[in-house]
C-alpha cells in the first residue's frame, strides 16, 4: 500500500495501491523499500539479506490499526443481555446505575495488576486478529485514583507488549453515582484535577468527552475539550451517538482530531467535520450489538470526511476484540467496500491517533508493521466472516504472531 500524506477522503479511499507481486524490505524495524518484487530486490543489490520471509503469494497488508477502545476496565456485563433483549435501552440501563457505572463499580474494585492481566489478554487477541497499534481510554474510574490506575495500566501495556497503546484520557465518560444531579460539579473535578494531574504525570496524549444525552452536554464537553487543550492534549468527542446533540458540529469547532460514533449525526455536521478535517471513526460493532441504527458511512465519505473503523472494544456496546467481524460489518452494514474498510482500519486510523506519518501504510522511513492472511486478496476477509484469517504479524520487522499464535519469545 502505498500513497500521499494525510487521510484519504472521497474515491481515495478506494485507491489502496495494491500491488500484485510484491515485496517489502526492512531495516532496523522500518521500511527501507515497498513495490513489486523486482523493484524492490533492484534497490538491494549489494546489500546482504539476512533474514526472508515468504507470504508465499497471500495477501499483506499494514499492521492494523484500532483508533478507539475500551482496553482497560474490570468485569464483564453479559447479564445486560437478558435486558436487552426485554427490551431496555442502553441509555435506560446507564441512567439505572448499570452500564457504564457498573464497570466502573468493577473497575474501582480491581488492583492495578488485575486490570493489567486481563486488558494484556485482549491486546493479546486484537494482536493475533491483526492490530499493532491500540488507542486505550480510561473512563471507567471516574475518581483521579482510579483514573490514573487504568492510565498506568496502558502505560504498562505501551512498556511491556508488542502491541503499540496510545494512551486517551476520559475522565468525562459518564457522571459517577456520588455526582448524581452535580454534573458540572463533576466537570470541574475533570477539569481542575484530572486533567492537570494526568498531563504533569504524562500519561494520555488525548482527551475523549461522551457528548451525549443523559451524559455530558454540549456545553460541558465544550468547556472539557477547551480545557483539555489549554494543556495540550489532542481531543476526541463520543459524538451523536443515540440522539442528534450538534456533537458533530461542536467537533469541527474544537478541532478535534477524531469524532466516534456519529449514528445520529446531521449532514451539517458532516460538513463541518469534512471542512476542519475531523476524523470520523464508525464503530458498527457496536450499532451491530446494541441493535441501533448505523453510522451514515457512505454520506461521510460523499461529503469528504476520512472515515476510519474500529471495535470500540469494551464491556457493554461492543465486547470485542475482532477487527476482521468490523471488516464484515463495515462492509454489509456501511456500505463500504473492501478497500474502503482497509483505508479505515489503517492509514486513516493512524491519523485518527496522530499516528499517519509514522504508520498504516506500506511506504520507506514507516514503521515495519505488517500482517500476513491466510487469504490471497482483500475482499475473502470480510466474506468469509466469523473466523480469523491471521497467519503472520511482524511488529517493527519481528515476527510476533507466526502460524496465527503468539511468538512466545516476544510475550514473556
Ligand atoms: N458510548 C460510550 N462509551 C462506550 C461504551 C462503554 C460501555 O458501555 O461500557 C462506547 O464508545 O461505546
Ligand atoms: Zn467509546
Amino acid at each position: 500500500m502505498r500513497g500521499k500524506s494525510g487521510p484519504r477522503i472521497g474515491s481515495d479511499m478506494s485507491n489502496v495501491g495494491a500491488i500484485e507481486h510484491g515485496a517489502v524490505a526492512i531495516r532496523e524495524g522500518k521500511i527501507v523499500a515497498a513495490g513489486p518484487e523486482d523493484e524492490v530486490r533492484a534497490q538491494l543489490e549489494g546489500v546482504l539479506v539476512t533474514k526472508e520471509l515468504d507470504a508465499g503469494g497471500r495477501l499483506v497488508t499494514p499492521g492494523l490499526v484500532e483508533p478507539h477502545t475500551h482496553l482497560v476496565h474490570g468485569g464483564s456485563r453479559e447479564h445486560e443481555l437478558a435486558l436487552k433483549l426485554k427490551g431496555a435501552s442502553y441509555l435506560e440501563i446507564l441512567a439505572n446505575g448499570g452500564g457504564i457505572l457498573s464497570t466502573v463499580q468493577a473497575t474501582r474494585a480491581a488492583s492495578e495488576d488485575e486490570l493489567f492481566a486481563k486488558a494484556k489478554i485482549s491486546l493479546d487477541t486484537m494482536l493475533l486478529f491483526g492490530a499493532t497499534t491500540v488507542e486505550a481510554k480510561s473512563g471507567y474510574g471516574l475518581t483521579l485514583n482510579d483514573e490514573l490506575k487504568q492510565l498506568r495500566v496502558n502505560k504498562r501495556l505501551q512498556d511491556s507488549h508488542a502491541v503499540d497503546v496510545v494512551s486517551t484520557f476520559m475522565g468525562a465518560h459518564a457522571v459517577p453515582t456520588e455526582y448524581k444531579g452535580r454534573a458540572d460539579e463533576y466537570v470541574a473535578l475533570v477539569i481542575n484535577e484530572m486533567l492537570p494531574e494526568v498531563k504533569r504525570q504524562g500519561l494520555a496524549e488525548f482527551c475523549d468527552v461522551f457528548c451525549e444525552h443523559g451524559v455530558f452536554t454540549v456545553e460541558q464537553s465544550r468547556t472539557i475539550l477547551g480545557a483539555a487543550k489549554e494543556l495540550g492534549f489532542g481531543v476526541k468527542i463520543h459524538a451523536d451517538e443515540i440522539e442528534p446533540m450538534g456533537g458533530a458540529e461542536l467537533a469541527g469547532e474544537q478541532g478535534c482530531i477524531s469524532a466516534e460514533h456519529l449514528l445520529a449525526a446531521s449532514n451539517e455536521g458532516f460538513r463541518v467535520m469534512a471542512e476542519a478535517g475531523v476524523i470520523g471513526v464508525c464503530l458498527p460493532a457496536t450499532s451491530f450489538n446494541l441493535r441501533a441504527k448505523h453510522a451514515r458511512a457512505r454520506a461521510m465519505i460523499e461529503v469528504g470526511v476520512p472515515v476510519a473503523l474500529s471495535t470500540d472494544y469494551n464491556p457493554g456496546s461492543s465486547p470485542t476484540e475482532s477487527l476482521q467481524l468490523v471488516m464484515t460489518l463495515g462492509c454489509l452494514n456501511l456500505g463500504m467496500t473492501p478497500e474502503e474498510v482497509l483505508t479505515a482500519m489503517t492509514i486513516n486510523a493512524a491519523y485518527a491517533i496522530g499516528r499517519g506519518e509514522r504508520i498504516g501504510s506500506l511506504e520507506p522511513g514507516k514503521d515495519a508493521d505488517l500482517v500476513v492472511y491466510n487469504a490471497t486478496n482483500i475482499a475473502y476477509l470480510p466474506y468469509h466472516f466469523g473466523i480469523n484469517h491471521v497467519d503472520t504479524v511482524v511488529k517493527r520487522g519481528q515476527i510476533v504472531v507466526r502460524d496465527g499464535r503468539l511468538v512466545s519469545e516476544v510475550h514473556a
